[in-house]
């Protein structure tokens, strides 16, 4: 069954881009195309894509070849993503409901890769959760997730650089992160303020005794001050002075400057 221009769809289901849903649609098949290639090939995997809203991103994944969840919470986006299911019989399946409310875990029974395009606040709470699962690897073969351009480059920063921060770190720590495309603003209706950026994660080795929690408490402290030296900043974490003194780091440093796995290794010394 050929599925009519999605532009067509949007305008035959009545569905104007809701602002508080953060919605803002890609329609450009080719350009679709490509989102769905970043992950590798996906014949025959397991895709848990977040947000479908009408559906574009949804059929460029089905027609690579994938068998496609999809987690909605707009129902007015129902009807256009049942088209779709049509046109691909037992290929996709739609749920309704929060994605922040949904453990990703709970709807496959072997691996998956997820695929979003979401509003900038629930796509940066879900990555940070799903990179903070108790499990290591987890059940997740790859992120491929679409940000603001800003927050794209916060999450592959390098040390050293402006944008390096705690984002970059919990991005890091147990994974790779990379940017695969930088979308114009220009290819979404309605267009954003600002441009946006993909970007692609897949689960590294975890170092080992290492909590989740407390580097976050390292990072928070570190970077929560970072003109500071981490003599400074990190003068309020137990523990955390003698561990920098221990690992021969200099506590006149200041957080940007250190590495993700030297962050882990200070981390790892207050664990436990
Ligand atoms: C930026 S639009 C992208 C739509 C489509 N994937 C595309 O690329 O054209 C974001 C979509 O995420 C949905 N959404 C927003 N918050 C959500 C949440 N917490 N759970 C599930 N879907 C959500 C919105 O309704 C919207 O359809």
């Amino acid at each position: 069954m050929m599925l009519p221009p999605l532009r067509e769809v949007i305008a035959r289901h009545g569905l104007s881009a809701s602002k508080a849903l953060g919605q803002n649609f890609l329609f450009d098949e080719q350009l679709l195309d490509r989102i769905a290639a970043i992950p590798g090939s996906l014949a025959g995997q397991q895709v848990l894509e977040v947000g479908p809203g009408p559906g574009g991103l949804t059929r460029a994944l089905l027609r690579a070849g994938a068998d496609v969840t999809a987690i909605e919470m707009d129902r007015r986006c129902l009807p256009a993503l049942a088209e779709v299911a049509e046109a691909f019989p037992g290929k996709l399946r739609v749920i309704e409901g929060d994605a922040m409310k949904i453990a990703p875990e709970t709807l496959f029974t072997g691996p998956y890769a997820i695929v979003a395009n979401l509003p900038y606040n629930v796509g940066t709470a879900l990555f940070t959760g799903w990179l903070s699962g108790e499990a290591w690897p987890p059940q997740w073969t790859s992120l491929t997730l679409m940000f603001q351009e800003e927050v794209a480059r916060r999450i592959v920063a390098a040390p050293d650089t402006p944008a390096y921060g705690r984002l970059a770190v919990l991005a890091q720590w147990r994974g790779t992160a990379k940017l695969a495309m930088k979308v114009h603003r220009s290819a979404f209706t309605p267009p954003p303020k600002v441009m946006s950026a993909i970007v692609h994660v897949t689960p590294a080795d975890a170092p080992p005794g290492v909590s989740m929690r407390v580097l976050e408490r390292v990072t928070e402290a570190a970077f929560g001050q970072r003109r500071k030296m981490l003599r400074q900043s990190l003068k309020g974490l137990p523990g955390a002075l003698e561990a920098l003194e221990r690992l021969g780091i200099d506590p006149q440093r200041r957080a940007e400057t250190l590495t993700v796995a030297e962050f882990v290794g200070i981390a790892r010394l207050l664990t436990g």
